[in-house]
């Protein structure tokens, strides 16, 4: 279910910040700009890539996520969480919150299992704000790793804040340094 709980938000820091502690295996992966999506499929080698559809619906932002949106303090959006996973083993945890005065009408609903950034990567003019990290356990998933990260993109009138888990599944599997 999308968690909308209560609970302290993520200390998130700018990508720089964690320069000295991340190693340069996860700098390749969280500082990347490009679709998370094509780094899993093309690094998951044989493994299926799937995205598993966790919940999506019109609901209240955590605090952090409508500050960095812009949006008052219980004003609805679009909520999607998904794991995405490779040979049914999630690797990142993801949640994307859409403002509604963005979508005229593009519900998310229509993506089902199909990735996000299938979507918006093929958008003109879309752009990228900073990546920024934290160590901190993602308040929306009880899954554990070593870093999540958020970032917002938009494309028009569209926006969405992306925030993406990498799991401890992902560090094993792909032999990563444990930061
Ligand atoms: C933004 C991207 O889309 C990915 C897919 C998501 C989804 O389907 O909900 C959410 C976040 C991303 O990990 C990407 O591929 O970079």
């Amino acid at each position: 279910m999308v968690s909308n709980g209560p609970g302290s938000d993520p200390r998130w820091r700018p990508l720089t910040a964690a320069r000295p502690a991340m190693s340069p295996e996860w700098w390749r992966w969280v500082a990347s700009r490009d679709s998370l999506t094509t780094r899993l499929v093309d690094a998951g080698g044989h493994r299926d890539f799937r995205v598993r559809l966790l919940d999506q619906r019109l609901g209240r932002p955590r605090r952090d996520e409508a500050l960095t949106l812009g949006l008052p303090l219980g004003r609805l959006a679009w909520l999607r969480e998904v794991a995405l996973c490779l040979d049914e083993q999630p690797w990142v945890m993801a949640r994307s919150v859409v403002p509604l005065d963005g979508l005229h009408g593009q519900r998310l609903d229509h993506l089902g299992e199909r990735s996000l950034g299938s979507w918006l990567f093929r958008q003109p003019d879309l752009l990228r704000g900073p990546i920024e990290v934290t160590a901190d356990p993602p308040p929306f998933h009880a899954s554990s790793g070593p870093w999540a990260r958020r970032s917002v993109f938009r494309h028009r009138r569209f926006s969405v804040l992306v925030q993406e888990c990498f799991l401890d599944t992902m560090t094993d599997d792909l032999g990563l340094p444990s930061r």
